[in-house]
């Protein structure tokens, strides 16, 4: 049905009918009519979700043209309109709404929209005005949303992972590094099955959680190269109807010039848009990164607890009151936020491996919710690690003095004694140290069972606490 006129909207057209739309708007009919449809979370594509799409369009819309596919003029004002959008202009006129048509059309279509409608403004036309710059017919050249979105998903993976997540896990490791440092000769309790244990290093800990973390970023790695291997190219179904034979290779090349990584194009096209298993093997990986840190997180929270009541071995940094009625009270709250964005990570890693198995023969439709939980995910990890790092890992201290305390009241300390007097003694002079109050010290040598300067030499909490050696078959140590 045709609207009425107005000054302030312009008329479009697409298969199902006329639509005014605002005249200030860069999107069109096709956006108009998804947002409609969609009024679903009220979040808006991420921005580094953006950034792909307009990655991809700039490259094809490069390639086609000089592949004489589209004209030289219009290719070259879409590269100026892609050019903006990555420059920051025109960012509010991405607007569907996360959770919308599958396989990610609607968002596919306000991208194309976007680019003819600015790319006819460069060209001296009026907005709208879809024969002479289309958004199907020239910025969607070749492509299809089946190949298009899937090689988004690889590009905002990588581009996040290497602005974001990676970045952040570095500063992570070598902040936990540092601490290690300085926490090396601080002996504290071993707490295993959260009862006493053998005595350890403070610093030993945070060197652990560096290395954990380190683990965690290679595993990662790993599974991001899958993200470099696009099928861009297999337009509707895979098979590549519609492009130029030469279009399939160069536009690879083209983004890859434009992000600066290795990329290749697909050996099969019809796996590239059918698998999920590229975001599947990315998710689990950020999936196991992130019950790693909700454990570093508890751990923290735990040797942080008191000031009174609790352990209180470390002293995370305050950096805001932390109740709203107990007053000088400060929580740990950078480490509590950790945790609770690890698990929204698991969350949207669980949402993504039930889209991943939904694929239908040529198609997976369920890519919008892959392609932001993954994003996601990656950004809000990324993000956390970083703010836990500047205002929680950094500004660590540790209270020596009851760390030692603690470790030398753990009755586990007898465990050093079993090659000496047997595990059964040893049990039985623990027994009697926690029945009567005594030290273990004291109680070996009432029982005569050592001598007091071989007790002292094995009673040494800090050789206790030592890592012993990675010794090598010729018997020379690491
Ligand atoms: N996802 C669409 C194709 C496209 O949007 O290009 C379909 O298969 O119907």
């Amino acid at each position: 049905m045709t609207q009425p006129m107005d000054l302030d909207v312009r008329i479009e057209r697409d298969s199902m009918g006329d639509r005014s739309i605002p005249c200030s708007a860069y999107y069109g009919i096709q956006t108009l009519r998804a947002t409609e449809n969609f009024p679903i979370s009220g979040i808006k594509p991420l921005p580094t979700y953006v950034d792909a799409c307009i990655i991809i369009k700039k490259a094809t819309a490069i390639v086609n043209g000089k592949l004489g596919c589209i004209p030289q003029e219009i290719g070259q004002a879409i590269v100026q309109a892609a050019d903006e959008v990555l420059a920051g202009k025109l960012r509010d006129q991405f607007v569907v709404d996360v959770y919308q048509a599958g396989a990610g059309t609607s968002h596919h279509m306000n991208v194309n929209e976007v680019l003819a409608n600015r790319a006819l403004e460069i060209l001296g036309e009026q907005k709208g005005n879809y024969k002479r710059v289309s958004p199907n017919d020239h910025v969607n050249y070749g492509q299809s949303t089946n190949d298009v979105i899937p090689t988004a998903i690889r590009i905002g993976g990588l581009l996040a992972l290497s602005k974001t997540l990676h970045p952040a896990l570095e500063n992570a490791i070598a902040a936990l590094e540092e601490k290690a440092q300085e926490f090396q000769n601080v002996v504290r309790s071993g707490r295993t099955h959260m009862q006493d244990a053998v005595p350890v290093r403070l610093g030993e800990n945070f060197r652990a959680w560096a290395h954990i973390l380190t683990e965690h970023q290679n595993r990662i790695y790993t599974a991001s190269s899958d993200l470099m291997i696009l099928g861009l190219g297999g337009s509707a179904a895979g098979t590549g109807l519609n492009t130029h034979p030469q279009y399939r290779a160069s536009v690879v090349q083209a983004i890859a010039e434009i992000i600066n990584f290795p990329l290749e194009p697909a050996p099969h096209l019809m796996a590239a848009m059918q698998s999920m298993a590229p975001f599947v093997n990315v998710s689990g990986a950020l999936r196991n990164l992130a019950q790693d840190l909700v454990k570093i997180s508890h751990d923290l929270r735990l040797m942080d607890s008191g000031p009174k009541t609790g352990l209180k071995e470390i002293q995370l940094p305050p950096v805001q009151p932390g109740s709203s009625i107990m007053p000088g009270k400060y929580n740990p709250v950078m480490a509590e936020m950790t945790s609770m964005v690890c698990f929204q990570v698991m969350g949207y890693d669980h949402a993504i491996a039930l889209a991943a198995q939904a694929g239908q023969l040529e198609l997976n439709v369920m890519m919008p919710l892959i392609a932001y939980n993954l994003i996601h995910s990656i950004e809000i990890l990324g993000n956390t690690i970083a703010a836990l790092t500047e205002r929680c890992i950094k500004g660590i201290t540790a209270y020596q003095e009851r760390c030692l305390a603690y470790a030398e009241g753990s009755l586990a300390l007898v465990t050093a004694l079993n090659t000496h007097i047997g595990y059964l003694n040893a049990a039985a002079v623990a027994k009697e140290s926690l029945e009567t109050g005594q030290s273990l010290r004291q109680i070996v040598l009432e029982r005569g069972l050592m001598s007091e300067e071989e007790l002292a030499k094995v009673l040494n909490l800090e050789q206790m606490s030592a890592i012993v050696p990675l010794t090598i078959q010729d018997g020379k140590s690491e």
